[in-house]
C-alpha cells in the first residue's frame, strides 16, 4: 500500500465493547495514504459495490477483495513481554519466579551485553512477534543501553508499533547482571528515551497523531530490583514527562510479595511502593496482579493504572490465577500479555486461550475473597466470553497502553493496524468447511476457531499504520537499514 487510498472489501470483525463485537461479511474499509482509516461502510452487497465506490470517488484498482474464509480483525496488542527471554521460551517450567529469575533468566539476559548477539537475536524475535499478529508490543529489553537501542532500531525498521524499555535493576540481582549505580541507571534511561524519540519517521509512516510508532517506556524491572532512590528518581522523570509510559511487575508470586514488603517496610502494600515513588498513574502498565489485596485493587483503580493479564506465565511459573473479572467489574483497564519467557509462547492467541482457561479455573472456586459483585453482568467468578477475550487482546490492550483513541478497533480516524486472517482449508487446525449458506452466523465460528485453534498459518497479512509488515504471505525487504553494531 503506498501513496493513495486502499479499500478492503470482505468480512470484518470488530470489537465494540467488553461484551460485544460486530461481524459483517461484506464491509468496505478505506485506508488513506497516512495509514489511517478514512471511512467504513458496514455492509455492501456485491451488486452495490461499483456504485458505492463511484459515489466515494474511488477506483476499482484501489480494491483489495478478501476471499471466502478470510476476514479482517484489529491487530493484537501484547501489553507485556520480554524480548531477550525469547531464547529461553519453553524451558524452566520447573521453577517458581525467584528461582527462575536466578537460574534461567538472568544468565540469558546477561548475554545481551554482546551487541552482535543482541542484533541477531532481536531480528528473529521481532519477526516472530509480528508474524504472530502482534501489531503493538510492550517490550522489556535487558539492563543494557546499547542492546536495547538495537531492539528499538529493529522494531522501528520492521514497522511494528511498540514501547521499548531498558530494565532498571540496581540491586538484588546477580553480580554479573546488575547496574553499577543509581546514577548510571538513570543516565542510561534518559539516554534511551532521547535515542528512541530521535528515531526518524522514515520507514514507519505516521499519521498526524502525536503518538510515534516506537516509544520509550520506563521499565523498573520490579520493586525488588530497584532501590528506593532509583524508584523515586524514575517517578520524577515520569511526572515531568506526561506522555511517558511505565511498565513493571506487581504481585506475581507470594514469595516475591513477601520479599517486597520486607524491602519496603514503610509501604502499605506492593502497589503502595510504586505509588509512594510516583510510579502509579494512568500511564502505568502492571504485569500479573495475581495476589493483590482489596485495598491495592482500589488504589490501582483510583490512579487509573492498567493491568496486563499474563495467564500463560502465571500457570507456567505456578504463580496463581489473576482475578481479571474483579478488575473488569471495577472498571480497571485490562489487556493481555504473553510475558515471554515466563510464558512459553510469543503468540497472543495462546494468551487468549489461557485467559479463557484461567477464568474457567476461577469459576470452579466462586468463593474468592476479592469478589465484588454477584450481579449477572459481573465478570467475576465466571468464564470470559469470546467477545471479552477478543476485546482484551485488542481494545483492552490499546487502553492499557493509552492508545485507545488510535488503535484497538476499526473506526474512521484510527490507524489501520490489522490482521488479514484466513480459515480456508490448508491453514491448520482452525480451517473450516466453507459454504455460502448462513454466512453471517459463520463469522462467529471463524473467529472462535481462529482464537482457540489458530496459529501463524492463519495470519496472512499484518498491517501497522496501513503498512504491510508481516504475515504468511509477506517477504521482508533486504537488506535491513540498521545502524552498524559497534563492539563493546
Ligand atoms: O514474569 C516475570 N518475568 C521477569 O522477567 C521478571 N522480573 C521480575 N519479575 C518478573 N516476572
Ligand atoms: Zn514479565
Amino acid at each position: 500500500m503506498s501513496g493513495s487510498i486502499t479499500i478492503f472489501y470482505g468480512a470484518v470483525i470488530n470489537p465494540t465493547s467488553l461484551t460485544a463485537y460486530s461481524a459483517f461479511p461484506r464491509s468496505l474499509i478505506a485506508v488513506g495514504p497516512t495509514g489511517n482509516i478514512e471511512w467504513i461502510t458496514e455492509e455492501v452487497l456485491p451488486h452495490q459495490l461499483q456504485d458505492e465506490l463511484a459515489q466515494r470517488g474511488c477506483l476499482s484498482e484501489d480494491l483489495v477483495e478478501l476471499k471466502d474464509g478470510e476476514f479482517l480483525i484489529p491487530g493484537f496488542v501484547d501489553t507485556h513481554t520480554h524480548a531477550p527471554q525469547v531464547p529461553n521460551m519453553g524451558v524452566g517450567q520447573q521453577y517458581e519466579l525467584l528461582d527462575w529469575l536466578e537460574k534461567v533468566t538472568f544468565p540469558t539476559e546477561a548475554k545481551f551485553s554482546d551487541l552482535e548477539f543482541a542484533q541477531r537475536t532481536y531480528q528473529k524475535v521481532v519477526r516472530q512477534f509480528i508474524g504472530a499478529g502482534t501489531t503493538t508490543c510492550c517490550y522489556y529489553g535487558t539492563l543494557h543501553l546499547e542492546s536495547t537501542k538495537i531492539l528499538a532500531d529493529i522494531v522501528h525498521s520492521y514497522g511494528q508499533r511498540a514501547f521499548v524499555g531498558k530494565c532498571n535493576m540496581n540491586r538484588e540481582s546477580p553480580h554479573y547482571y546488575v547496574e553499577s549505580s543509581t546514577s548510571s541507571s538513570l543516565a542510561d534511561t534518559r539516554a534511551l528515551i532521547t535515542y528512541i524519540r530521535s528515531l526518524p519517521s522514515g520507514p514507519s509512516p505516521q499519521a498526524a497523531s502525536n503518538e510515534p510508532l516506537v516509544q520509550p517506556i520506563l521499565t523498573p524491572r520490579f520493586a525488588i530490583s530497584c532501590t528506593s532512590d532509583l524508584l523515586a528518581s524514575l517517578g520524577e522523570i515520569a511526572s515531568s514527562d506526561p506522555t511517558l509510559r511505565i511498565q513493571t511487575h506487581i504481585s506475581e508470586n507470594p514469595q516475591e510479595v513477601k520479599y517486597t514488603k520486607q524491602l519496603f517496610p514503610d509501604a502499605n502494600s506492593y502497589a503502595d511502593v510504586y505509588d509512594k515513588h510516583g510510579l502509579l498513574n494512568k500511564h502505568t502498565i502492571l504485569a500479573h496482579a495475581v495476589h493483590l489485596e482489596v485495598e491495592e485493587v482500589e488504589l490501582i483503580r483510583k490512579r487509573g493504572a492498567g493491568i496486563s493479564h499474563c495467564p500463560t506465565s502465571n500457570f507456567n511459573l505456578r504463580s496463581g490465577v489473576a482475578p481479571v473479572g474483579v478488575f473488569l467489574d471495577k472498571g480497571i483497564k485490562v489487556g493481555l500479555g504473553t510475558d515471554v519467557s515466563g510464558g512459553f509462547s510469543h503468540s497472543m492467541l495462546t494468551a487468549i486461550q489461557h485467559a479463557s482457561m484461567a477464568s474457567k479455573v476461577l469459576s470452579f472456586h466462586p468463593s474468592s475473597p476479592t469478589v465484588v459483585s454477584s450481579s449477572p453482568t459481573s465478570f467475576a467468578n465466571r468464564h470470559l466470553p469470546i467477545a471479552t477475550l477478543f476485546y482484551l487482546a485488542t481494545m483492552g490492550g490499546a487502553s492499557v497502553c493509552g492508545l485507545d483513541a488510535h488503535i484497538g478497533s476499526f473506526a474512521p480516524g484510527k490507524a489501520f493496524d490489522a490482521l488479514l486472517v484466513t480459515v480456508r482449508s490448508g491453514t491448520g487446525a482452525a480451517s473450516v468447511h466453507l459454504d455460502e449458506e448462513h454466512k453471517e452466523k459463520k463469522l462467529d465460528e471463524w473467529l472462535e476457531r481462529f482464537l482457540f485453534c489458530g496459529d501463524d498459518r492463519n495470519i496472512e497479512r499484518v498491517y501497522v499504520q496501513g503498512r504491510l509488515v508481516g504475515g504468511r504471505t509477506f517477504t521482508p525487504a533486504k537488506p535491513l537499514n540498521l545502524p552498524a553494531v559497534v563492539a563493546n
